[in-house]
Parts: structure tokens; C-alpha cells; sequence
């Protein structure tokens, strides 16, 4: 029996990486449906064949992490690409894939492409600032004059790394010019997306050539925040993390209580008042869902 990882998933078949970088084409167990175990991508595997023909995956080695939708193990990082212009940066959209990704408990990299599209260089420093100081990691590029291409590189070796953003931002033009033989169809797949052919498509993580492997995930994400419990929120936010347990009350939910502590830092500028907001929003949103789940 071999170990290896699960790279592409399709039609009840799991194809897997072993340790000496062969790709074999496998089953799972038949007891696996009884047991109710999944085999997700990125998945570590042990795998045999025991007739010498076909391969059989014997085992799903415990996860780390696992996305739901799509669904992938095993996640390092979330490389969340957002663009300046066209579509315009929307700072309540970061702020929701960001609490998803912190949700996942996955290093995070903000990737700001179309820079060559920014109005001013001003715009863009804010930005970078704004996200630098709640402690995230932001990349500045240009996939249409290759600017910060090599740093983008850099972040992805060795890794396995999820691709997410808004359509349109740029994502399928930065795997093109990472790795050219990719050929995916930018612009033309949103198009195929939009009109429905998204539910067939499958789950694959793309290795690259210089290390790592990254998932191919199409223009579009569930953005619900079902799973997350609004005592797990604050959490999600650094900086209100950094500061929790410093408000007057125990379990402050950092709304209507008094002395709360997350309010000053707010009116001292210690925290974004826009990040806050999404704070509120998101409380609400899931305050709501589950009220009227009950
Ligand atoms: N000006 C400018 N345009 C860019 C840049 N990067 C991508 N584009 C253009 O933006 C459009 C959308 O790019 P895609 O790569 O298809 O975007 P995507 O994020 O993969 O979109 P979905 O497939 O819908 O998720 C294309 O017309 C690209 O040529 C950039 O750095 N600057
Ligand atoms: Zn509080």
C-alpha cells in the first residue's frame, strides 16, 4: 500500500498522486459508501492494487480542512484575487471571503490585480495599508503588463492553495500566465458558468511546474456564512480577535453593549469603521437565518 493525494475527482473515480509523482486512476472500497466515507481532492490516500490492474483507494488519512463548496482537504492557503477597476473593489465582498477563508483556518494572501487600471497610486496604497494593518498579506498585480508576477509565484511553491475571488477579477489570466500550458478560456468560461454549465464541472488541483498545486475553482463561490455561529464571528475578524475579552461583558457580542471595547478602538481609529460594519452585517445576517431557522 502506497500513500498519495488525491488530485482530480470525476464520475466515481479518484485520481492519485503517488510519492514517485505517478498519476493512477482509481475506486474507492465498496465499504466506503456503507461507512459513509468521502474522498474528497486533496485528500491523502492509501491506495494498492491488488490484482496489479486496477487501483483501489484502502484509506482516507485524516484531514486538516475541508471546503465545502467546492469541496477540497487539505487547504494551505486561500489566495483571495480582487481587482482595483472593472469589476470596482468591493471592500464588503473581501471582507465576506475573508471570513470564510479565516472560517477554513487557512493562511490567507489578498491578491489586488488590474493595477494598471487604478486611478491613483493613493487608491491603491490605502488599500494595501487598510489590510496590511489588520495583518494580511497583500500582493499587487497587473496580469495584463505582468506586474508582480514573480511574488505571486513565490506565495504558491509547495503549497496547496485555493483560488477565489469575484467573476472577472482576473483569476483564470493569472493561472495562464503562471503556467501557460494551462490554456484555460478566460472571459469565455464565466460565460459557460453563467449560463448554468458550472454544475458539471469537477474538482482539480492544477500542478504547477515550479511546486505546489492550486484548484482550479470556476468564477463563482458560495458566499453563504451558514456555518459560522455568531460567537465564533468576532473571531474571523483579527483585530477584533486581538482585541476579544477586553470588553465589560463576557461573550460581548460588540453591538448594543455597553464599555465595549471594539466600539472604542473603532472611535479611536484603532479598527475600520468599514470593517466593523461588515462585523455587524454579517452578525445580523446570521442572527436572522437562524431565527428564522427555529
Ligand atoms: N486591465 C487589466 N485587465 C485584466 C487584468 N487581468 C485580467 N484582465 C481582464 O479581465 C477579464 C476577466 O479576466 P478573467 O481571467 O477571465 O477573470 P476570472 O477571475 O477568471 O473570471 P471568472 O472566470 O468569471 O471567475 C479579461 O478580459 C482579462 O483580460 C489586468 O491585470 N489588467
Ligand atoms: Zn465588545
Amino acid at each position: 500500500m502506497v500513500e498519495g493525494l488525491v488530485i482530480k475527482a470525476i464520475g466515481g473515480f479518484y485520481y492519485v498522486k503517488k510519492g514517485n509523482g505517478e498519476v493512477v486512476e482509481c475506486r474507492a472500497r465498496g465499504r466506503f459508501r456503507k461507512e459513509n466515507i468521502n474522498i474528497y481532492v486533496g485528500d491523502r490516500v492509501l491506495v494498492n492494487n491488488p490484482d496489479s490492474k486496477t487501483w483501489v483507494v484502502e484509506a482516507v488519512l485524516q484531514r486538516k480542512n475541508l471546503m465545502v463548496r467546492p469541496p477540497i482537504a487539505n487547504i494551505d492557503q486561500c489566495i483571495l484575487v480582487f481587482s482595483i477597476k472593472s469589476p470596482d473593489f468591493n471592500p464588503f465582498l473581501l471582507d465576506r471571503f475573508l471570513v470564510l477563508a479565516e472560517h477554513l483556518q487557512v493562511n490567507i494572501v489578498i491578491c489586488l490585480n488590474k493595477i494598471d487600471l487604478a486611478d491613483n497610486k493613493e487608491e491603491l496604497e490605502n488599500i494595501k495599508e487598510k489590510y496590511n494593518k489588520i495583518g494580511y498579506k497583500v500582493l499587487t498585480i497587473s496580469a495584463v503588463e505582468k506586474i508582480g508576477i514573480e511574488p505571486f509565484k513565490a506565495i504558491l511553491i509547495d503549497k496547496i492553495s485555493v483560488l477565489a475571488g469575484p467573476s472577472g477579477v482576473g483569476k483564470s489570466t493569472l493561472l495562464n500566465i503562471i503556467q501557460p500550458g494551462l490554456s484555460l478560456k478566460t472571459g469565455e468560461l464565466s460565460e459557460k458558468l453563467r449560463k448554468g454549465r458550472h454544475t458539471t464541472r469537477h474538482v482539480e488541483l492544477i500542478e504547477l511546474e515550479f511546486g505546489g498545486l492550486i484548484a482550479d475553482t470556476p468564477g463563482f463561490s458560495y458566499l453563504e456564512l451558514d456555518d459560522i455561529s455568531p460567537d465564533q464571528l468576532p473571531y474571523l475578524f483579527p483585530e477584533i480577535k486581538r482585541a476579544q475579552g477586553k470588553c465589560k461583558f463576557k461573550g460581548c457580542r460588540h453591538f448594543h453593549e455597553p464599555d465595549c471595547e471594539i466600539k472604542k478602538l473603532m472611535d479611536q481609529c484603532l479598527i475600520y469603521s468599514e470593517r466593523y460594519e461588515s462585523y455587524i452585517a454579517f452578525l445580523n445576517e446570521i442572527c436572522d437565518k437562524r431565527r428564522n431557522l427555529q
